[in-house]
């Protein structure tokens, strides 16, 4: 029996060593360079984006190794300018699509963002209505409406404590999308408190480092399953119904409405879309268009209270555009030059999708940068890394917005590498409403309120630890409202 022991621990052994050497000298991507663990098994990769700080490893791997390196057996990453025409970007006619790796997006394959080719065309353009500018011209006043609450109801929580929370506070601005996807507020605003469905979207962050990184090991994931406790997995399947139900409630309504779910409707009567898909994107709407307008008006409110000459600056530029808030609106934000670096640079620092969205090549393999990438091989561009590589910016580590809008100390940037939104045929649906509700919201809490970082929440930015997206800590900053009409 011992032979037989003996014998399977060899064969075990030969089948890894065999697997290592072949990774290394004899796979398709072996000229790519990068560590020779992470070439010979994906572990080392899955270990490091599970160590909260992945984007900076990243970022010395790309510093180490050059713009394309090799981070799995299977996988590059790319870390120069154009990377985003070249992965993401539209592709010339007849050339085919770099699809997003479905072995990343699992259950989320009948997204938007998860879906290829054909799927993935038909659903934009029927979602695309819903983000046109005259659905935002007509979604106006309720956002308008969701800004003033959110102004009234922190004026009300500051005369009793300067101090306020406010990723907390960005987050219940969720409200908004929930109202233009379901035409139900969560109340987050109203009650100045989270709605249990909000908040587990956000506590929901905390999971996605694990889940992405177990996700191409079947078993681990097998495992993971088993092991979730009884909470957890009742928590998941409450959050689904939770969207059902609400999907369902609004598909009821008989009055058209200019929101998210009316171009969906439209499309269904005619065919276009199932209510599987309806459901999903609904959930993809929410999440998408909530969390990542929070992070950016959460590392700008940071980025400001700890920066007082920007901060002058900025409300300077607001004070001398409006004689009165009722001018802030949509249309008017939009000349704001000054608080349009300001976003350029919070988004650059602190980027609301800060990990690589996997894509993958067509099965007989593509052109990237002139040269060939077999089929197959998953593609990754990190943002992060991108956005403060210096070879892309000078000084990428301070806040200076002042490098958006022609100072000479900035003038070799590689300003086509900031794509906080990436590019092409799937690039952020929601980018137009997202600027418009961040110009909005900074430029009414700028005039509302002056801001100063709490000793608690010093080094903020350097709290957060990346879980695929950024799972933040909380943010307490001094408001002190100004006597402005
Ligand atoms: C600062 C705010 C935002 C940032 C930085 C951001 C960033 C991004 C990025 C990088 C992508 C591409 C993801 C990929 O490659 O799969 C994306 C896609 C998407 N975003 Fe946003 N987003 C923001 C706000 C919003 C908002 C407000 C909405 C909607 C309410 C939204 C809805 C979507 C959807 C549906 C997609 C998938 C598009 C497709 O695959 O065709 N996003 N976003």
């Amino acid at each position: 029996m011992s032979w037989l022991v003996e014998s399977s621990k060899t064969s075990i052994v030969c089948y890894f060593l065999g697997y290592a050497l072949y990774n290394v000298f004899f796979h398709p991507l072996r000229k790519y360079p990068g560590p020779k663990l992470w070439s010979i098994s994906r572990i080392p990769y899955s270990l490091c984006y599970m160590s909260g700080k992945a984007h900076k490893r990243i970022l010395e791997l790309h510093e180490e190794y050059g713009d394309i390196v090799r981070i799995a057996p299977n996988e590059l990453i790319f870390c120069y300018p154009e990377a985003f025409n070249d992965i993401p970007g539209h592709r010339e006619q007849g050339e085919e699509e770099i699809g997003k790796d479905q072995g990343f997006w699992k259950e989320d394959s009948i997204t938007l963002t998860g879906s290829n080719g054909q799927d993935h065309r038909r659903v934009r353009r029927i979602l695309s209505h819903a983000f046109s500018a005259k659905a935002m011209a007509d979604q106006e006043p309720l956002i308008k409406r969701y800004v003033e609450l959110l102004i009234e109801k922190l004026k009300i929580a500051v005369a009793e404590d300067k101090s306020q929370e406010m990723t907390s506070w960005y987050n219940w601005t969720t409200d908004i999308i929930g109202d233009l996807a379901y035409a139900d507020p969560f109340g987050c605003l109203e009650t100045s408190s989270y709605h249990p469905w909000v908040k587990l979207i956000f506590k929901h962050i905390k999971g996605l480092a694990i889940n992405n990184s177990v996700a191409k090991f079947p078993f681990a994931q097998s495992l993971l399953k088993m092991m979730m406790p009884k909470e957890v997995a009742k928590d998941i399947r409450a959050h689904h119904e939770f969207n059902q139900a609400k999907v369902a409630k609004r598909l009821a309504l008989k009055e058209p409405r200019p929101d998210f779910m009316q171009s969906m409707i439209t499309a269904q009567e005619n065919n276009l879309i199932s209510h599987e898909e309806i459901v999903a994107n609904s959930h993809l709407l929410i999440v998408g268009g909530s969390e990542t307008t929070a992070t950016v008006f959460s590392g700008a409110t940071y980025l400001l209270a700890s920066h007082k000459a920007v901060r002058e600056k900025l409300y300077q530029e607001i004070k001398t555009r409006f004689a009165n808030q009722d001018e802030i609106d949509l249309l008017s934000v939009q000349k704001l030059d000054y608080m349009m670096a300001v976003l350029k640079e919070v988004m650059r620092i602190y980027p609301a999708v800060p990990s690589a969205i996997p894509h993958i090549t067509p099965p007989r393999g593509t052109m990237i940068r002139e040269e060939f990438v077999p089929g197959n091989t998953v593609l990754g561009i990190w943002p992060w890394p991108m956005f403060h590589h210096p070879k892309h910016f000078a000084e990428p580590e301070p806040f200076a917005p002042e490098r958006w809008l022609g100072d000479h100390k900035f003038e070799e940037d590689k300003r086509i590498a900031l794509q906080p939104f990436s590019v092409g045929a799937r690039d952020c649906i929601g980018k137009n409403l997202a600027y418009a509700e961040m110009r909005l919201i900074l430029a009414k809490m700028v005039w509302n309120f002056d801001m100063k970082l709490d000793s608690r929440s010093e080094n903020w930015l350097e709290k957060n630890v990346l879980s695929f997206l950024w799972d933040k800590p909380p943010l307490y900053i001094r408001l002190t409202p100004r006597n402005m009409s």
